[in-house]
């Protein structure tokens, strides 16, 4: 397995999250935070921060905190995501649509669940309540979750 690493970065305020609807690539026609990869001699918070501005216009000025850790893999195929899960403390900025994302507030209890990957609904709410957490989810194409762990956890 070649294990590659992400980010995904949640951005809040009040009662609503910031999502962006992804116009092509990797989990295209999906709501989802924003992130990518991480390049070469950058930290994973740096990463985080960059993509949050490539993908949505926002600047994040009071950096990131670690909120989660998730482990992906896909049935058949060689590749391990390594997605490294952040909120943002503070931001600056409206959100701008992209080429990658078209962004949107959604109110917390109104998330598109069914148009996100399907693992977001499990983990999600952990964020939203202040936790913190790790998980693997062994997928069957895009849809399906074949196996899952889940836990939360104190600290990174
Ligand atoms: C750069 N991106 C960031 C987001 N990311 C994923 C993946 C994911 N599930 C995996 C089955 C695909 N679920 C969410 N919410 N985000 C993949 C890599």
């Amino acid at each position: 397995l070649i294990r590659k690493f992400y980010t995904l970065t949640l951005i809040r305020s009040g009662n609503k999250v910031l999502l962006g609807f992804k116009k092509r690539g990797f989990g295209q026609g999906k709501w989802n935070a924003f992130g990518g990869k991480v390049e070469k001699g950058e930290s994973l918070e740096e990463a985080a921060i960059r993509e949050v501005h490539e993908e949505s216009g926002i600047e994040i000025v009071g950096g990131v905190e670690k909120v989660g850790e998730l482990e992906f893999t896909f049935e058949g195929e060689s590749n391990l995501m390594d997605v490294h899960v952040f909120a943002a403390k503070s931001f600056k900025g409206e959100p701008v649509e992209t080429e990658e994302m078209r962004p949107q507030w959604f109110p917390i209890e109104d998330l598109p669940y069914s148009q996100m990957w399907p693992d977001d609904y499990l983990w999600y709410p952990i964020i939203l309540k202040g936790g913190k957490f790790r998980g693997a989810f062994h997928f069957q194409g895009h849809d399906i979750i074949l196996s899952q762990k889940l836990e939360e956890v104190n600290e990174f």
